[in-house]
This record gives C-alpha cells, sequence and structure tokens, in this order.
C-alpha cells in the first residue's frame, strides 16, 4: 500500500466537489455513516453493551451521526440521539439524513444530556457535533462545551466522527475544549490535526474510511503519514561481508562545551551505535571540563574543535550544536562548518545561533552541499523570529516555511514530528511518545541521523528513517517498561540498534554458513 496521504480542509472540500461534480456522485455521507457505524457495533458496542448516546451538531458531522443512528437502530442497539440545532438550518445532505432517521421511527432529544446521574445509560458515545467545518477562532457556545465536558467525564469509550469535536482539523490545536475519543473513524482521508500536537491526545485510534476514493487521484497529496512500508525504502543495504570501518563512514560532533559535555557524548554514542564508521566528538569544554575519554563509550575519539575541523576532509558528516553554546568560538565553529562541503546537521545551538547572526543566516541559505536541520519548537521559534505559540498553533505551516526559507530540509521535533522539504512536501512520524520529553533525547536523534549520512543515505532518507526510528525505539521501550515515566536518552541508543537491525536483516545472520554434506 501507498503512503497514506494528509489533506488539510480546502483539500478535502476539493476532493469532494470534484467527487459530486463527476457522473453519477456517491452518497458521500451514507458511506461514511454506514462505515462509522460498523466500527462503532464492531469496535465499542456488544450484544451486552448496546446502549449509546449519539450526539449531532449543526452541520454535516451532524448528518453523518443521524446516519450513524439510523443504522445503530436497525441492528438493534437502544440508541439515544441529541440534536439542539436548528433542523431547517441543517445542510442538504444532513437534512435528509435527519429525515431518513425520522422515517426509521427515530426520534431525537432537544437538549443534550449533561447529567452525572444519567451515566449509566450508555455503553458508548458517537460523536457527530463537529467535524472540519469547525472555526476554533470561535468560542463554542456553553451548551456544546458543557455536553464536552460531561462526555469527557463518563468511564465509556467514545468513537469519533471524523475529527474529535474541539480539534482543529489543519493544526491540531484545541483552544479550549475537545472530545476524548477512544476511536476517530475519519472520512476520506488522513487530516494533519489528527496527527500532530494536540491531536495526538485526543483521536485515540484513528480509522480511515476512505468511502471508496482513491483521493490522491483527485488531488496530488504534498503531505503524508510516514509509515513501516515507507522506512523499509529508506534503510540501508546489509552490510557486505568484506567491509570495513572506512566503508561506513566518520562521523563528526562538534559541540560539548562546559556544563553541557553530555549532549555531545549523547550525539556521539548516538552515531556509533547506528553504525558509523568512526566517531570524533570536537569538544568545546575548557581544560579543566573537557574528558579525555568517554570511559562509557570508549570508542569514541575525543579532539578539541580545532583538531577536529583540521581535519574535515577526513570525515563525512558533521554533526553541529549538542551542547555548542553561544561563546564567539562557538560562532566561528559554526561559520567554518557552514562554509565547508560537509553534510551538516544542525541542531540546538547551531540553530539557535544561526537565528541571532545574520552573517550565519546567509551561510546556510547560501550552502550548496546537503544539510538539515533539526529544530525543537523554541528554536524554529527563534529561527522564523515568531513565539512558540505561533509554531504549535501551526506546526505544519511552520515546518514548510523554516524548510523554504533556508532551502534546507528539516524535522520540526515534538508529538508528532513534521520532516518538512523546501517544496513543501512534508510527512508526519506516527512514532514517538512522552517518554522521550527528557533532556538529550534530541542529542541522540541529531546523533542517528548523521550516523546515517556518514553511511551515504540521502538527505532525504535519513532524516525520514532517523525520526521514524527514534520514535519507534521509543515506543519499543515504552511496552518494555509499561510506560513512559522515566524513559532516558541512552535508552533509546541501543532499543534503536535493535531496531535498526531487525528492520534490515529481518532476524537473519550475517555470518557464514558452513556445514558438512552428508556423504550417501
Ligand atoms: N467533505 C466531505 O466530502 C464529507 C463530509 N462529511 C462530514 O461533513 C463534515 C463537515 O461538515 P460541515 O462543513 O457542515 O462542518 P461541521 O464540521 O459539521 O461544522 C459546521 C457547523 O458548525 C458550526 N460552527 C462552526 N464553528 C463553530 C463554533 N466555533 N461555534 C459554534 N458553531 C460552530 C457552523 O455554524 P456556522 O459557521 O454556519 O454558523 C456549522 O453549523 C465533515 O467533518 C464530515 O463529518 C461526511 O458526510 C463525508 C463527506
Ligand atoms: N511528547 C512527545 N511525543 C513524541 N516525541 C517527543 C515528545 N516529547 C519530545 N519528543 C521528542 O524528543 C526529542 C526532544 O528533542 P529536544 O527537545 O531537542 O531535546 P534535547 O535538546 O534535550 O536533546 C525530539 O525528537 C522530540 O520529537
Ligand atoms: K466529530
Amino acid at each position: 500500500m501507498n503512503t497514506r496521504p494528509v489533506y488539510t480542509t480546502a483539500q478535502i472540500r476539493e476532493i469532494e466537489f470534484r467527487v459530486l461534480h463527476a457522473p453519477n456522485p456517491p452518497a458521500l455521507m451514507e458511506i461514511a455513516g454506514l462505515a462509522a457505524a460498523g466500527i462503532a457495533r464492531d469496535r465499542l458496542l456488544a450484544q451486552d453493551k448496546d446502549r449509546v448516546l449519539v450526539l449531532a451538531g449543526p452541520g454535516n458531522n451532524g448528518g453523518d451521526a443521524f446516519v450513524v443512528a439510523r443504522h445503530l437502530k436497525a441492528w438493534g442497539m437502544k440508541v439515544t440521539l441529541a440534536f439542539t440545532g436548528e433542523a431547517e438550518k441543517l445542510p442538504q445532505d444532513a437534512r435528509c439524513a435527519m429525515q431518513r432517521w425520522h422515517e426509521a421511527g427515530g426520534t431525537f432529544e432537544t437538549v443534550f444530556p449533561t447529567d452525572k446521574h444519567a451515566a449509566q445509560q450508555w455503553d458508548a458515545v458517537i460523536d457527530g457535533l463537529f467535524g472540519i467545518g469547525l472555526d476554533t477562532a470561535r468560542l463554542l457556545p456553553e451548551r456544546y462545551r458543557e455536553v464536552i465536558r460531561y462526555v469527557n467525564s463518563l468511564n465509556v469509550p467514545v468513537l469519533a466522527l471524523d475529527i474529535p469535536s474541539g480539534l482543529t482539523s489543519d493544526t491540531g490545536e484545541v483552544q479550549d475544549i475537545c472530545i476524548h475519543a477512544a476511536f476517530t473513524a475519519t472520512f476520506i482521508a488522513l487530516k494533519p490535526g489528527l496527527l500532530t500536537n494536540d491531536g495526538r491526545n485526543y483521536c485515540g485510534e484513528i480509522l480511515v474510511c476512505n468511502l471508496g476514493l482513491q483521493s490522491d487521484t483527485l488531488i496530488t497529496a504534498q503531505s503524508w503519514l510516514l509509515d513501516h512500508q515507507h522506512i523499509k525504502t529508506c534503510l540501508p543495504t546489509p552490510r557486505l561481508a568484506n567491509s570495513h570501518k572506512g566503508t561506513f563512514g566518520s562521523i563528526g560532533i562538534l559541540g560539548g562545551a562546559t556544563g553541557i559535555v553530555g549532549a555531545a557524548v549523547l550525539a556521539g554514542r548516538a552515531a556509533l551505535n547506528l553504525g558509523a564508521g568512526r566517531v570524533y566528538l570536537g569538544l568545546l569544554a575548557d581544560a579543566d571540563h573537557v574528558p579525555v575519554i568517554d570511559y562509557g563509550q570508549p570508542e569514541l575519539m575525543l579532539r578539541s574543535p580545532r583538531e577536529l575541523l583540521r581535519q574535515v576532509e577526513l570525515l563525512d558528516c558533521l554533526v553541529i550544536g549538542p551542547g555548542l553554546g553561544n561563546e564567539i568560538a562557538a560562532c566561528d565553529f559554526l561559520q567554518q562548518a557552514l562554509h565547508s562541503d560537509l553534510p551538516l546537521v544542525l541542531d540546538a545551538d547551531a540553530l539557535n545561533l544561526i537565528a541571532r547572526h545574520e552573517e550565519l543566516n546567509k551561510a546556510l541559505k547560501r550552502r550548496q552541499a546537503p544539510g538539515v536541520l533539526t529544530p525543537h519548537p523554541a528554536e524554529a521559534a527563534r529561527l522564523l523570529h515568531v513565539t512558540k505559540d505561533d509554531i504549535q498553533q501551526n506546526r505544519p505551516r511552520a515546518a514548510c516555511e523554516l524548510a523554504k526559507k533556508f532551502n534546507c530540509p528539516l524535522v520540526l521535533k515534538g508529538a508528532g514530528s513534521i520532516c518538512a522539504y523546501p517544496d513543501g512536501s512534508h510527512y508526519f512520524s506516527p512514532t514517538g511518545n512522552p517518554g522521550l520529553s527528557t533532556a538529550g533525547t534530541g542529542d541522540v536523534l541529531s546523533g542517528f541521523l548523521g550516523a546515517l549520512l556518514a553511511q551515504k543515505l540521502t538527505v532525504e532518507k535519513a532524516l525520514l528513517l532517523s525520526v521514524y526510528l527514534h520514535g519507534a525505539a521509543a515506543d519499543r521501550l515504552l511496552d518494555q517498561m509499561g510506560g513512559p515515566l522515566g524513559m532516558t536518552a541512552s535508552e533509546i541508543i541501543p532499543s534503536a540498534r535493535s531496531l535498526l537491525n531487525y528492520w534490515i536483516y529481518d532476524g537473519s545472520q550475517g555470518s557464514i554458513k558452513i556445514n558438512n554434506q552428508e556423504e550417501r
């Protein structure tokens, strides 16, 4: 299967327009409602759990809810439907759905239930209040806010139709309040808001109902959800038996100023464990604080930054930024790095310095050699001269803007990391969890990225693979630990190493196999 496309509200509306203006248009609302009703029946309800509350809002999302209710009723469920909008203001399709509900003998409540004592009455809730038409710039009327609070306080599973009500479809932002769904049945295709920012908290399991449409034949996608199938195309090839350390590249890590030496050490360990042939660290820490060896990983070769930059011709890639600090010396080293032809990973303080110093900014924009930026939202904000909230309010837009501004691929990190390219195309990563919200995990990511570049992956592949793998390694640890709490950056490294080996070699061994052939 192809990587799943992700569409903005405007693009979904365009798809809908094209479909509805073609000959014999399908009844999309009917198809959507039936698909969602099937999910409710199979995933939320059962023979002894058949009491369902269906909430219908004032637009077509409410129309979907009427269709769901009709099918569930026909299948013998005990359905309570609540609709507080005005029937005559419903859009055409939704009005039709309401009509068919009436014809099937259905009735509806004209006030939303918000009474705690009613909690026993339902085994599941269907959220058809608002979909992609919600305008989150307008505060929801209190009756909707009240019912959302109420539903979230019930201990029953909720199926959101299209998107959880309250979520901004294009950005994943929640202004004020949002339905907390156990499942989201999303129609036609994925939306950005389901995959990043607050969306990750509210959607639960996402089920894509394509309504029989091949959306990427109707509109060319610019945005996709990364998946394992796609990642398989980004893996390094299996190693040849007659390889040597030079085959897998040499990487330099420049950073580790006094007090933040660990950042560069973590990046170095990450690079080594992800297969780089040789890893050199150029540490900025002063003479009293600079280590001469990493006893935990003595394979790392520790140098001064000057020594490291003197031997750039020996390197295949340079990661600059983890623990770089903001002293003048750091600026000078960064300037030299930007003027080199080495593939660069620019992280942490390297990004902060570029945001602050015009000449560094210009040097990055002028660069022809490959490079990748790895900002978290605060670093992205500095680079775009906006606030962190501005970034988070529209992460996909911020990621694309940055990639375009610096003509450089990047990952905008955080829940639902986004890998973006200067041409506006971008990928959402489905991996990662709050166990990663701890100091040093970003340094580990930059080491991964550098190691893959040193092993001659293209920037595009190295970026997607490292981001996906970093999150998957954390997800695997979460499973092993039973939760995210206390996960450390160091632990991500061996977890990623085993995953990557597993993905490349699929459990098969590379060693020579010799057996005696029995004589007959
Ligand atoms: N696209 C397709 O092909 C398909 C789409 N389908 C379904 O249609 C859904 C989109 O339907 P939609 O466009 O009618 O929008 P929807 O989400 O119901 O909300 C609009 C209503 O909410 C109101 N409203 C908005 N903001 C508000 C606020 N802050 N506070 C208060 N009210 C507010 C707004 O009021 P108004 O702005 O008009 O005053 C209007 O009444 C989509 O998500 C999917 O479920 C499926 O049937 C399959 C095919
Ligand atoms: N809640 C979360 N869900 C998924 N990934 C997260 C979450 N919190 C942090 N991360 C990931 O952890 C890493 C943190 O990077 P960063 O903030 O640069 O850390 P540091 O500078 O301490 O190394 C990023 O890859 C980010 O995407
Ligand atoms: K909804």
